[in-house]
């Protein structure tokens, strides 16, 4: 394993190095942690007055039945979680904000983008993390040792897939996906490892591969804690200390792995012969199904009281003093702005390049329904003011759904991965927004398919220029349809909120376009819906640049029902524009207040 001291953080101060050959010591006491009880303002306390120490090269399991608080517990002496009445010390003092840079969590459930192997998933956080600090040479090399120590050489370029609701391809097996998520964390050499079930989902092989790879890091200098379910009883040998919560979220054991049984037998508690010591302390711990309640309730005092009053309890836990709510966020490294940039551009190019089908799909379904207008319309756009009108009117309806969908179905799904690695201080809100647009961006040629194909099968104005204006206008269009979809897709990390809210965006857009009513006729407090309608602009524009085509008593009488100014072209697409960017604005506003809110869980 190895262990480079060199690999510094973004601060560059000699606190942000790692410092492996220098004992650490990590201590804590959550003394309270309050959930809601289900009654409005009824509390629960989760977890009671549970201390505990641990220092480099142990590794510790904390093990508990579900729903005992380990998940909890892990987050709070992690400091992600900050909402704990106690104190975390680290090296005997309160952490300050550099605590999340020599400190990792691994959480339990991996999110990774299918379309990505995992040499390149180390490449985006091995850039992120180390480009100001390091050459690409040394990246490189770390990189490397990172993929040989969490066993990935194998498989270092075979595509993630599995999971990821775009790119469902067989990819990594389950362990190769959790040693994945442990091998991006590990690209810094933290002094500090918390991980939240990392066997979970796992077969007892690939489990005990795992956890001899936490022991290997625990060997190589570092603090490991771990929260684990019921491992075996080989697994169980590698950690060199437990923690036991009972089930209602007491301590019932906090010592050297070997010591445990010893402990239980002095309490005539007896693990039968050949029996797993995990599957003996879980019974143990847990509420049994169908017993009594005082019973258990019962033991689990008598385990609680016997650990308050054995040798094994810390002499003395640290004094509550809350300093961990002082800390203002969980945001570790920062690269430079253009960095995250450039990663998130090719984080998206990347995307395209592997999505295919959703690309060819993209741009078959633009060519049927550009086919669709053509059929309809054959040649007919200049036959009469009101094939002109459904065209037009058609095409710009068909393409706020199209546009705005497209992102919408995505967007989500990226958003819990980007929450994780903002906090990580490996992406920021505004280079992964701007990126992601731009990635996307090619997908225009869909829309640009469509409105080709439906252009010259309809019959409009047969002047090249005059071809590639509309072209550009209905491009403009497209860009604000993107963001629209962007925009309604950030107030809800769940793709079908966003196609649920949809409509009450649209619809609007649609009644308030300007070409269905008696403007006059709409109450006044309404009246700036229209200003405010993608489909007013984009329709106006379109119909400005093509209505000469009509003969001219009809132009004009369309121009008159429609209310349309025939020079209004460039002022409409300006008006797209300064909707565009307004979309992206708000979009941004939105995705960082989210994150604020947002755990990393
Ligand atoms: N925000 C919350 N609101 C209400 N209850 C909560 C909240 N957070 C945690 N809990 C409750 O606290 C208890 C502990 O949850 P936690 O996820 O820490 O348990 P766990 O031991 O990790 O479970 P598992 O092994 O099943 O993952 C559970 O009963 C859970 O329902």
């Amino acid at each position: 394993m190895n262990t480079e001291g060199n690999v510094r953080h973004a601060n560059g101060e000699e606190k942000g190095v790692v410092s492996v050959g220098i004992r650490h010591t990590l201590e804590w006491h959550v003394e309270a942690y309050m959930v809601p009880a289900g009654k409005k303002g009824e509390f629960r306390n989760i977890l009671q007055g549970i201390a505990g120490k641990t220092e480099s090269g142990q590794l510790t399991a904390i093990m508990g039945p579900s729903g005992c608080g380990k998940t909890t517990l892990l987050e709070c002496i992690s400091l992600r979680n900050r909402r704990f009445d106690g104190a975390v010390h680290f090296d005997g003092r309160a952490p300050g904000g550099d605590a999340f840079t020599v400190s990792v969590l691994v959480h339990q459930k991996e999110l990774l983008f299918g379309f990505m192997t995992p040499r390149e998933y180390l490449t985006f956080h091995g850039l992120a993390r180390m480009e100001h600090t390091h050459t690409r040479a040394q990246i490189d090399q770390r990189i490397q040792e990172v993929l040989s120590d969490m066993k990935l050489e194998k498989c270092a370029d075979t595509l993630v897939g599995g999971t990821d609701p775009f790119f469902q391809k067989k990819g990594l097996s389950g362990g190769e996906r959790k040693r994945l998520a442990i091998a991006y964390e590990m690209l810094l050499a933290p002094s500090m490892i918390f991980l939240d079930e990392p066997s979970s989902g796992l077969d007892s092989v690939m489990s005990e591969s795992i956890f001899q790879s936490l022991k290997d890091l625990a060997d190589g200098g570092r603090i490991v804690l771990a929260s684990v379910h019921c491992p075996s009883s080989e697994a169980c040998q590698l950690f060199s200390h437990l923690m036991l919560l009972t089930y209602d979220g007491r301590v019932a054991y906090h010592g050297p792995t070997l010591q445990g049984i010893g402990y239980f037998s002095a309490l005539k508690y007896f693990c039968p012969e050949h029996y797993n010591p995990a599957d003996f302390y879980l019974k143990l711990i847990s509420f049994t199904p169908g017993a009594e309640a005082e019973g258990e309730v019962q033991r689990m005092d008598l385990l609680n009281d016997a650990f308050q009053k054995s040798d094994m309890r810390l002499m003395k836990p640290l004094p509550t003093d809350n300093k961990h709510r002082g800390l203002a966020g969980v945001h570790g490294i920062k690269a430079s702005t253009f960095t995250f940039l450039k990663l998130n551009f090719w984080r998206a190019t990347l995307r395209l390049r592997r999505d295919k089908t959703f690309v060819v799909l993209w741009g078959i379904i633009s060519f049927i329904v550009g086919l669709l207008l053509g059929i309809i319309y054959l040649q007919q756009a200049p036959a009469s003011w009101r094939n002109l009108l459904g065209l037009l009117f058609s095409l710009v309806v068909a393409d706020i759904f199209m546009g705005s969908l497209g992102v919408i179905m995505r967007f989500p799904s990226e958003w819990a991965i980007i929450v994780r690695e903002c906090y990580s201080g490996v992406n920021a809100v505004g280079p992964y927004l701007f990126a992601s647009f731009w990635g996307i961006l090619p997908m225009a040629y869909g829309p640009f398919l469509l409105v080709t194909v439906m252009y010259w099968m309809t019959g409009m104005d047969p002047n090249f220029v005059a071809y590639l204006k509309f072209a550009g206008i209905y491009l403009s269009f497209d860009i604000a349809c993107l963001e629209l979809g962007q925009f309604v897709s950030s107030l809800s990390g769940n793709p079908m909120v966003g196609m649920t809210i949809l409509p009450a965006f649209v619809a609007p857009m649609i009644m308030f376009s300007g070409v269905l009513y008696q403007k006059s006729t709409v109450p006044v407090w309404l009246s700036w819906m229209h200003h405010v309608s993608l489909i007013n602009y984009s329709f106006s524009a379109l119909m400005a640049e093509q209505i000469h085509i009509l003969p001219e008593n009809q132009a004009n009488l369309l121009a008159a029902f429609i209310d349309l100014n025939k020079n209004s072209a460039g002022l409409n697409v300006l008006y797209l524009w300064i909707m565009s960017a307004a979309l992206l604005l708000l979009t941004y506003f939105t995705l960082t207040v989210r994150l604020r809110n947002a755990t990393a869980s």
